[in-house]
């Protein structure tokens, strides 16, 4: 085990307000031992590392220089916020982040009232700044008082949409807004697209030396704070700023490029900014993503397992089935092969989705569209309409994102775009914000979709296939985060026939009716419910829409009792299910039905397993759920 850093000086912050005292140089100093903390700590637990890393001095000199929590510091996605969390009063609870009852790996405002707003979901930041901005100016109510608000977004968050929809409404209102532009040139991938092209030309086009000197120059100049009037405040921000940017077009005061390392700059410029600002200004900090440790690996680190400081090394559990991203990226590159046809887009998520691979097979026709669900779906949707087979790779949280393009330019048109929607179900360790709860509910209820879920991994296999086949509406198929579970996978996908599902195990009295990877732990609970005599039937639905009809009547008909069970919010497969048995007027007959779906409530991170224990949806929540229904005594099972 690495041995904890010493750090005399971050060990008398318990708060930021113990940085006011500290001289330029301690400010450095305590950089230094923040970084080194940080290491140690991401050491012991995993999680987001190099965004962290590449912020560190800012971080210091934001709670240097601002007064938080009164001055609201709202960071972006949020995933670089550990060095935050550790000023701001949670040192000693680091050790539990992304655990179960332990810290959140993101803001979140019932954590700490140093997190005015919760994130985890990128380009956020803006808007919610320019909210804290007009509350302090129409008199809102606040525990911790108003005062500025500064947003603190990445090159990468500053590719999705809602960041300049932000900006051209602050530019709009003009009002006093801190925006701090992170630029570490990376997403979680290498960034694409024209604006990241924009960023790096500013940054080439202004050497930090000439502006630091500025920036000094600039400070020097000043008489003490609130002496100077506003003419002389916009001139001396003038003198700071390089013109014509695409920000000041947007009616923001441009501030860059700087250094977002030295700590000299980012004081003297945070100074001023906060002394003299008078309307929305961009600072443009150019940083490294994983400075100081990681920022010479390919993701600079961007999260890890827990590893080995001297050496890097990750510990990793061993895996024993290749994971669900995996064999989706495989299944589809092998059908790519066949068909010309076929397209990729993920929206920033290249090695997440797995179509880095498919990327490097087909360069041309993979595309990255950064930080930006909605165009994604509406760009495959043009592409379909044009004749191409997209398959839209996204995450079941983040397609949350383009849920009206999905609605207004996929399903009404019923273009065949695929959905591969990755990370359904509750997802671990990233917790609520990233749980893949919802996009049953939200892809069922559209006309002409086709939903999915994979049981297995060979099943999703098939499931790629049989999207393939499907060219006259749009179908969606999900798989979870991590792990298959090891079956026999077959060399080709075969397309499914649409709307029917399989038979698993004939049984009596109890049929279940699975959507989804919970088949495992479906099958488990049968072996304990045959035990005690009751051997249930287990079918596996496949589709969620269609629906088997034919085979929901038949168990429903024949069976005392009905349950379904699903990774996924209320209203999903369950809710549908049961609309069929109304109408087809089978309650009358006494089934007894049950839908076991995801709780109404937002479950925080811990292991899936335990998030599903708290969901009740493991194994023997099942047998309890079988049993309870058929009226068997349930605490004499448990013992
Ligand atoms: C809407 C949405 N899509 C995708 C993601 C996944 N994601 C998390 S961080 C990140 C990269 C952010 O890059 P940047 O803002 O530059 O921050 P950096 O990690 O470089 O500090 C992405 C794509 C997300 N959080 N939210
Ligand atoms: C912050 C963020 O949104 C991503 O970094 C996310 O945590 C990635 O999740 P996976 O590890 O499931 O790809
Ligand atoms: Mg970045």
């Amino acid at each position: 085990m690495s041995e904890r850093p010493k750090t005399p000086l971050l060990d008398k912050v318990h708060s930021p307000h113990d940085l006011k005292g500290l001289s330029n140089v301690e400010l450095e100093r305590l950089a230094d031992e923040l970084r080194a903390e940080m290491i140690w700590t991401v050491s012991q637990t995993g999680g987001h590392f190099g965004a962290g890393l590449g912020v560190v001095e800012m971080t210091v000199a934001l709670h240097a220089v601002f007064d938080t929590p009164r001055d609201k510091l709202v960071w972006d996605v949020s995933h670089q916020s550990y060095p935050h969390k550790i000023l701001t009063g949670r040192r000693d609870q680091m050790l539990t982040i992304r655990q179960k009852d332990g810290l959140s790996g993101f803001t979140k405002r019932s954590e700490s009232v140093y997190d005015p707003f919760g994130a985890a979901h990128s380009s956020t930041s803006i808007s919610a700044a320019l909210g804290f901005a007009v509350a302090r100016d129409l008199g809102g109510d606040s525990e911790t008082g108003h005062g500025d608000a500064i947003a603190v977004i990445g090159d990468g968050a500053m590719s999705g949409g809602m960041a300049f929809e932000a900006m051209n409404n602050a530019g709009h209102l003009g009002k006093r807004l801190i925006v701090i532009l992170n630029d570490n040139e990376m997403s979680i991938a290498p960034p694409t697209g024209a604006m990241s092209s924009y960023l790096s030309r500013l940054y080439a086009g202004a050497p930090f030396q000439e502006f630091k000197a500025a920036a000094k120059g600039a400070v020097s100049l000043l008489p003490g704070p609130f002496q100077e009037g506003a003419r002389r405040a916009k001139e001396l921000l003038k003198s700071v700023t390089v013109g014509g940017t695409l920000f000041e077009e947007l009616g923001f005061s441009y501030v860059g490029p700087i250094d977002g390392h030295d700590m000299e700059s980012l004081l003297s410029v945070l100074r001023t900014v906060k002394d003299r600002a008078d309307g929305p200004i961009l600072i443009h900090a150019i940083t490294k993503k994983g400075k100081g440790y990681s920022e010479n690996r390919p993701d600079r680190g961007h999260a890890t397992a827990k590893f080995d400081i001297a050496t890097g090394e990750q510990m990793k559990a061993p895996s024993n089935a290749p994971s669900y991203t995996k064999v989706f990226a495989q299944s589809l590159i092998a059908e790519a092969e066949d068909d010309p046809k076929i397209v990729a887009v993920t929206a920033a998520m290249p090695d997440g989705t797995g179509l880095d691979l498919f990327a490097e097979r087909f360069p041309s026709r993979c595309f990255d569209v950064g930080i930006a669900e909605q165009h994604g779906v509406t760009f495959a949707a043009g592409m379909a309409a044009g004749g191409l087979k997209p398959f839209a790779a996204i995450y079941s949280t983040f397609l949350q994102r383009g849920y009206d393009q999905i609605v207004h330019d996929v399903a009404i048109q019923r273009l065949p775009v695929r959905f591969a929607i990755d990370r359904a179900g509750l997802v671990g360790a990233d917790g609520c914000t990233h749980a893949g709860s919802y996009d049953i509910s939200f892809m069922s209820n559209l006309p002409g979709m086709v939903v999915m879920a994979a049981a297995d991994e060979a099943e999703l296999r098939h499931m790629v296939r049989t999207a393939l086949e499907i060219d006259d509406r749009p179908s969606a198929f999900r798989f979870p985060r991590g792990e298959g579970v090891g079956v026999d996978l077959p060399e080709r996908g075969q397309a499914l026939e649409i709307g029917k599902g399989r038979m698993i195990q004939e049984g009596a009295r109890v049929a279940i009716l699975n959507f989804g990877t919970r088949l495992k732990e479906v099958q488990e609970a049968a072996e304990t419910l045959t035990a005690r005599g009751i051997t249930p039937t287990i079918a596996d639905a496949r589709f969620a829409k269609p629906l088997d009809e034919a085979l929901i009547l038949q168990l429903a008909r024949h069976h005392e009792a009905l349950i379904t069970v699903e990774e996924g919010a209320v209203g999903g497969f369950g809710s549908h299910v049961a609309q069929l048995l109304a109408e087809k007027c089978i309650f009358d007959t006494g089934l007894k039905y049950r839908s076991m779906v995801l709780p109404d409530i937002f479950i925080d991170q811990a292991s899936p397993r335990d998030m599903y224990a708290i969901a009740g949806m493991n194994a023997e929540d099942i047998v309890a759920k079988v049993l309870t229904t058929l009226g068997v005594e349930v605490l004499s099972q448990r013992a």
